[in-house]
């Protein structure tokens, strides 16, 4: 479970403050898939950077099962990363002159209890691809790459910013596919943020944000899948 208790963030370049969070209260279950909605600078990037630890609050808490993250030293929240937390960005950020299977391994060599990467290529459809090279496939087949390199270190939770973002509707649904298997079967925590609300369709939790702070928190008591979800 992640608690966040009255977390700001506050960024300064030169004069200027921006307040990017305003005393954010949340509670992230174990398991949940949650959807972050908000417009362009509303701090869904922030708040999801924050959680992640990829960047540190002004002030507030934010507590990890028993690990108290905002208390951690950069070093220690490195390590915390590596060991239970993966990404999905809109960017793919495979690496060009690894293959397929090479990709996904550089996932699976972060831990010490990686999932089997022949199992991950199947589940996201990419057996027959695994010596090619990621210029080699379409947007959609590199990210159910980046995909199934995110789930080889066996992370806890799996963050996704637009994951998205630069696919069809074909495709992105494919992708959803894949993170609704990644809560279900692999039972993972999985936090998406988008400008889509079609996809808060498949939430468990939906969290609307505006200016900084969470203006709305629903949960949703049935999801539709991700095949069935309206495109928004
Ligand atoms: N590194 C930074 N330095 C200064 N201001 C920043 C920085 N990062 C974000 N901001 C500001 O903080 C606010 C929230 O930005 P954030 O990127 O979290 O929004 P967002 O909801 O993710 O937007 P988008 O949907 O466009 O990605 C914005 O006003 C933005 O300009």
């Amino acid at each position: 479970m992640i608690h966040i208790e009255h977390v700001n963030k506050i960024y300064k370049t030169g004069d200027v403050e921006t307040a990017a969070l305003k005393d954010i209260e949340l509670t992230i279950q174990d398991g949940a898939f949650v959807v972050i909605l908000g417009p362009s600078g509303s701090g869904k990037s922030t708040l999801l950077n924050v959680i992640s630890g990829l960047d540190t609050v002004t002030s507030g808490t934010i507590t990890f099962g028993d690990t108290v993250l905002t208390k951690l030293s950069p070093e220690q929240m490195t390590a915390f990363r590596r060991d239970h937390l993966g990404f999905i960005f809109q960017q793919y950020n495979l690496l060009q002159n690894l293959t397929v299977y090479e990709n996904i391994q550089i996932g699976a060599d972060l831990s010490d209890n990686p999932l089997p990467i022949d199992e991950l290529l199947e589940q996201v459809g990419l057996t027959a691809a695994r010596d090619k090279y990621p210029y080699q496939l379409s947007g959609g087949e590199q990210q159910r790459v980046s995909v199934a390199r995110s789930l080889a270190k066996n992370p806890s939770i799996v963050f996704c910013d637009e994951p998205t973002g630069s696919l069809d509707e074909d495709n992105s649904k494919r992708v959803l596919e894949l993170l609704e298997r990644l809560n279900k079967e692999y039972d993972k925590t999985v936090v998406v943020i988008t400008h889509n609300t079609g996809i808060s369709e498949m939430a468990d939790d939906v969290i609307k944000m505006n200016s900084g702070r969470i203006i709305e928190l629903t949960h949703n008591p049935i999801k539709r899948s991700a095949r069935d979800i309206h495109w928004g």
